[in-house]
């Protein structure tokens, strides 16, 4: 909806209304044409200010409706009809003018913004482009440059950037409603002639060629396979070369392609995902609106290895009071000097005040005696952990939560070591911590409600995408990646090399393939969780350990001290240890040549399809298994967790929504082909869900958690 009053005499003043950020349905589509309609018409207005509802302006177009057909007025006419208007129209900008909401903004013949606004074309990150005239006003409004760095990122400004780049007119910091209709008074009688930004010619760059074709380069080069942003260049350049009403039309048919393509569903299914995975569930019932989460300022993390330095800086530029510990005094130096400098250089970046001062280090466990919450971050040992929580038991108050940052441990045991199993969570964060986006809550069977509610609030502060999954080897993500990089050691077994491996994944949108990532995050550490796992013999070849296929390769190449890149060698070959440019190692593929022929192996040609299909296949299935044991709520926290966690290509909506446009039916066949090849590999058999979500009809995505609650026997 939106209404119209006047206000100062002769301001028609529109506000949209559709909470919570007044995107622009067809509701609000058609209440903006009959707004402006009335107010052009009325002689006692005359000017007019287009506001959005409780302090945002607009949120752009109404994303839920394009997954169906739709209906009022189509936003391209309206904005034009507003920038037509023989009337001053300013945009009064708080909160957010985003997509459709900055393309209406951009119509309107002025713009006045709140300090605190951010504005922005977002439309790419939906697998879209800005096509309500956005990919046209936009250059020609601030250049060619600029518009496509903000529309091929489509990175959101501050109203202070948006002033300098020049497509807003004045920012205020007070009631900015009330700036835009004084603005309004004042420029009645003006001519028009000038504001209106279609009819302004494209400043165009010199050598448009040159340029497009060295943006295009980079834009496909970073985009990994996704489809919009080089819609979006193309976009600009029509901006650039034609007239407007042609660049208009190129605009729209470029968006009718993207409109309806697959990637632009998995991108709009994951910014619904991102939101819908902090509404957390457990089996118990326990949910994320009947939870409080426990205030908590003060935090300790213990261990100041890579992941303790990072969750430190996480914490403390969230604004939390942190006692950093570390019981080796060279370890406790170099990790104090790591987080200053990593807090300093944030800060310098951001323009923010140093989150140093916030930090406390100790050499004593006692430190950590006063804080709400304690994670620990130590080395990767279960006696080690067990003994860490045995003694947090007793130092700590008996209501602080204790974390632990395990990747795989069992939580459940760690919990039976203290007297508090209830305050008992994982939060598993990624390396570097204080970057990546997301956080595994891990709850056990005895963990409270309430202390996955704080931890979950907690990781949001943080700004994480956190989701909630439940204990067992690896929890969601490890436990998936498991089949994924047996799979790819097969496949070297069968005759695949690192690079035809990683070639393939990385062509599907990974940003590295899985040998690459191995290499880089280390060697020794799948090593030493194997050797636990009590599967690593050392100098045997036998590829059957505890009664199924098992690939010994990775062993042996520790065995030699190949651990990745911080020794030079690993999958690949590093010019000196640390460097990072793999390059191929003909001595791995005399090993690999070697290997089988020792093993009685015969080599064959493996195409990228064969590896894309065997090594996601096998993720996905596992993703199943977890759905159908209930270890994650529902397929988008699954998703979630691979697409910030674990670099899969968010064009294609993260594992299982993959799945879902493959069609199940096909995933199962695959599946069931692989298997019938490969009947040693038990994660080649097809999961029970898969197997009942095909027999169901292979519903859409969303209905899956339908037939994950039905009874297995209702079948
Ligand atoms: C034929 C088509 C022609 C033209 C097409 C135009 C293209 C577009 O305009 S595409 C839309 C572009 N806009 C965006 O990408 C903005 C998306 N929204 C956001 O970035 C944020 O929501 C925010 C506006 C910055 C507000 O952030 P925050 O305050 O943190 O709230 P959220 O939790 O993100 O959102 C609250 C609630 O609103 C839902 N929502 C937000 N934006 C939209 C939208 N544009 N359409 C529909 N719904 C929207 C969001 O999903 C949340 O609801 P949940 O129920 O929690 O999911």
């Amino acid at each position: 909806m939106a209404e119209l009053s006047l206000v100062s005499g002769s301001v028609g003043l529109i506000t949209l209304q559709s909470p919570p950020v007044n995107a622009l349905s067809a509701a609000v589509r058609r209440g903006i044409v009959d707004t402006m309609q009335r107010a052009v018409s009325d002689p006692k207005v005359r000017s007019v200010v287009i506001c959005g509802q409780n302090g945002v302006f607009c949120g752009g177009a109404d994303i839920r409706e394009f997954g169906s057909t739709m209906t009022g007025p189509p936003l391209v006419p309206m904005i034009h009809a507003i920038e037509a208007a023989d009337k001053p129209v300013v945009a009064a900008i708080e909160g957010s003018a985003l997509g459709g909401g900055l393309e209406l903004a951009l119509g309107c013949h002025y713009r006045i913004s709140h300090a605190k606004a951010r504005l922005g074309l977002p439309e790419v990150t939906l697998g879209l482009l800005p096509a309500a005239g956005g990919s046209q006003r936009l250059p020609r409004l601030i250049g060619v440059p600029a518009a496509l760095d903000l529309i091929t990122t489509g990175r959101h400004v501050t109203a202070a950037e948006a002033l300098k780049l020049g497509f807003v007119d004045q920012v205020t910091d007070q009631n900015t409603v009330e700036a835009a209709v004084q603005f309004a008074l004042s420029v009645v009688g003006q001519s028009l002639e000038s504001r209106r930004i279609s009819s302004l010619p494209c400043p165009c760059p010199v050598d448009v060629d040159a340029l497009f074709e060295g943006v295009m380069q980079r834009v496909r080069q970073s985009a990994r396979g996704a489809i919009a942003p080089v819609a979006c260049v193309q976009a600009v350049r029509a901006a650039a070369t034609l007239p407007y009403a042609q660049g208009m039309q190129r605009e729209q048919e470029l968006m009718a392609t993207l409109f309806t393509s697959g990637q632009a569903r998995a991108l709009q299914y994951c910014f619904f995902s991102q939101r819908a995975v902090s509404r957390w569930s457990m089996p118990s019932g326990a949910r994320w609106d009947t939870c409080k989460p426990k205030p908590v300022t003060k935090a300790a993390v213990i261990g100041l290895g890579t992941m303790g330095r990072g969750i430190t800086v996480a914490l403390a530029q969230a604004g939390l009071s942190v006692v950093a510990v570390e019981t080796q005094p060279q370890q406790l130096k170099a990790g104090q000097r790591a987080v200053s400098d990593m807090l300093e250089r944030a800060a310098q970046r951001l323009g923010v005040p140093s989150a140093v001062q916030g930090v406390r280090y100790s050499q004593e466990l006692q430190a950590v005696a006063d804080a709400h919450l304690v994670i620990e971050a130590v080395f990767e040992d279960m006696a080690l952990k067990e003994q860490l929580f045995k003694q947090l038991s007793s130092i700590c108050k008996p209501d602080t939560l204790l974390c632990t940052n395990t990747s795989a441990l069992d939580i459940d045991h760690l919990a039976s070591q203290t007297h508090r199993p209830q305050q008992v969570v994982g939060m598993h964060f990624f390396a570097p911590a204080h970057v990546m986006k997301l956080l595994e809550v891990v709850y056990g069977p005895r963990s409270a409600p309430q202390a996955v509610a704080t931890a979950m609030a907690l990781g949001k502060r943080m700004g994480k995408v956190s989701v909630a999954v439940g204990n067992c080897r690896g929890f969601v993500g490890n436990r998936m990646l498991m089949p994924y990089v047996e799979e790819a050691l097969f496949l070297l077994e069968e005759g695949a090399t690192p690079e035809t491996v990683d070639h393939a994944l990385e062509e599907f949108g990974f940003p590295m393939g899985v040998f690459r990532m191995s290499d880089l995050s280390g060697l020794d550490v799948g090593w030493r969780v194997r050797k636990a796992a009590g599967l690593v013999e050392p100098g045997k070849m036998s590829r059957v350990r505890q009664g199924r296929r098992y690939s010994p390769l990775g062993d042996l190449l520790c065995e030699q001290g190949r651990f990745g890149q911080k020794t030079g060698q690993g999958w690949y070959l590093y010019e000196t240890p640390g460097s990072r440019e793999a390059r191929p190692d003909p001595w791995l593929h005399s090993f690999l040549e070697e290997y089988r022929a020792r093993q009685g192996l015969v080599s064959r040609r493996i195409d990228s399809q064969e590896v894309q299909e065997r090594c996601l296949y096998a993720l996905i299935n596992e993703g199943f298994n977890i759905l159908q044991e209930s270890i994650a709520a529902g397929p988008e926290d699954i998703d979630m967790i691979y697409v910030f966690g674990y670099g899969w290509p968010r064009h294609r909506g993260g594992p299982m929504f993959y799945a879902s446009q493959v069609g199940l039916p096909r995933v199962l066949q695959r599946l069931e082909h692989y298997q019938q090849l490969h009947p040693d590999v038990p994660h080649l058999q097809p999961s029970s869900l898969l197997w009942r979500l095909v027999s169901s009809g292979s519903p859409p995505i969303h209905r899956w958690r339908e037939v994950i609650r039905k009874p297995h026997s209702a079948l």
